[in-house]
């Protein structure tokens, strides 16, 4: 039977802080075909690295994956045990149980991450250790994952180098990090993702600290490496211009809830969530000047106390009352193989609620207005008024 490349069902992620728990990611599925590329899009805080971290289980204490299950090339990763009435099942200390099905972490750190699946951070300084060679840790890399020689090893390094395009990788093989530009190092980590010929590859806004112009060719890369490798990605950022550029399907998220999900091209031109259309009206396009750009009204508010009903309904310019009580489901808009799904009220018809017949909210009723979201060279980025 046919199964996508990677399966995430209702994941669920939360931390345990003193203040109480952060619900950074809460019930999000999406899948991953072999050779796509997927986004994960959304502004600061929205629960992007923490999904894509939980993909591989590179949660640490005080976050606990506490629901879901991931599906890697049709076996499962992981699965969270739950009893009939979908709560998980805690041992004596409170953990969520895993199922017996899923991988002991031991088998994910040799068998799965690195070789099967492989991750980026957004900064490679934090990937490379500053006092070994760039060459010798690439090397290093390969010889340990691809039982090879220390020779054949270096010979693979040098190509991957030139690969992705470090000119004269064979001279430039004995520099350390700091001699690298940070594209240049970007770069040497991708090449160490590849190294392993994984089939998906995690990327978490590998590009965000870059320029425009090398994150344009850093994009340019990873498209050229896609169709020649057919590694598929799963692709975090807060861009929709990165989105554009790269991503077939995309997933919007907003307090660590998938609002909207489609193809690339549907989530542009026939956009159904107005979360997905502030994003867009606030990016920056050649058409417009920075005077016309529309920012998204308030603050994303805490992941530790989201709002009742719909999660977005406080910035929402179509909010009604009904949205302040009613959570919607993200259902299916448009069907097909990867459905066009979106988590509005206004798509649905509620008995009692619904959408139509609710009045709007005002503004009293919606908070956090003093703080603007505004598009900043296709950035999003939280700029206080204070
Ligand atoms: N170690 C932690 N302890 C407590 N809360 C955490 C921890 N790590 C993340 N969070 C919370 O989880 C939520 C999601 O964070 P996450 O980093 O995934 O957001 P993001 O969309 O990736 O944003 P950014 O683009 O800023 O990285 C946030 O509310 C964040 O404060």
């Amino acid at each position: 039977m046919s199964h996508p490349l990677l399966r995430v069902e209702n994941l669920q992620t939360h931390f345990f802080t003193e203040d109480g728990v952060v619900q950074a990611v809460d019930g999000i599925s999406f899948t991953v075909e072999a050779g796509e590329i997927v986004g994960l899009v959304g502004e600061s805080g929205a629960g992007k690295s923490v999904a894509s971290a939980s993909l591989l289980r590179l949660i640490e204490e005080p976050g606990r994956i506490v629901g879901g299950r991931v599906e890697f090339d049709g076996e499962t990763l992981f699965e969270i045990e739950t009893d009939r009435d979908g709560n998980p099942v805690l041992d004596e200390d409170g953990r969520p149980v895993e199922t017996d099905d899923s991988l002991s972490r031991r088998e994910m750190r040799t068998r799965i991450r690195g070789r099967e699946i492989a991750i980026i951070f957004q900064d490679p300084m934090e990937s490379l250790n500053p006092v070994y060679t760039v060459g010798g840790q690439l090397r290093e890399f390969i010889e340990v994952n691809r039982d090879l020689g220390k020779r054949a090893a270096r010979d693979e390094a040098i190509e991957m180098l030139r690969e992705v395009g470090i000119p004269e990788a064979g001279a430039r093989y004995d520099d350390y990090p700091h001699q690298f530009s940070g594209g240049m190092r970007q770069r040497v980590l991708i090449a160490m993702a590849l190294a392993c010929e994984p089939s998906l590859i995690v990327a978490d806004e590998p590009t965000t600290a870059l320029d425009v112009t090398v994150e344009g060719q850093i994009l340019d890369l990873v498209a050229d490496l896609q169709e020649r490798y057919g590694t598929a990605f799963v692709w975090v950022t807060h861009d929709m211009g990165v989105v554009a550029e790269i991503c077939d399907r995309v997933n919007v998220l907003y307090l660590g809830e998938i609002v909207e999900q489609a193809g690339v091209d549907e989530l542009f031109y026939d956009t159904r969530h107005p979360y997905t259309e502030a994003l867009l009206r606030s990016i920056p396009r050649p058409d417009r000047t920075v005077e016309e750009l529309d920012p998204i009204a308030g603050v994303m508010p805490e992941a530790i106390d989201p709002p009742s009903g719909c999660r977005f309904h406080t910035r929402c310019p179509e909010a009604r009352e009904a949205c302040t009580q009613v959570d919607p489901d993200c259902r299916v808009l448009v069907d097909g193989a990867h459905p066009h799904r979106s988590a509005c009220l206004k798509h649905d018809v509620f008995d009692g609620v619904g959408y139509e017949t609710s009045p709007p909210l005002d503004n009293e009723t919606r908070s956090g207005v003093d703080v603007t979201l505004t598009g900043d060279g296709g950035r999003l980025r939280g700029e206080s008024d204070e």
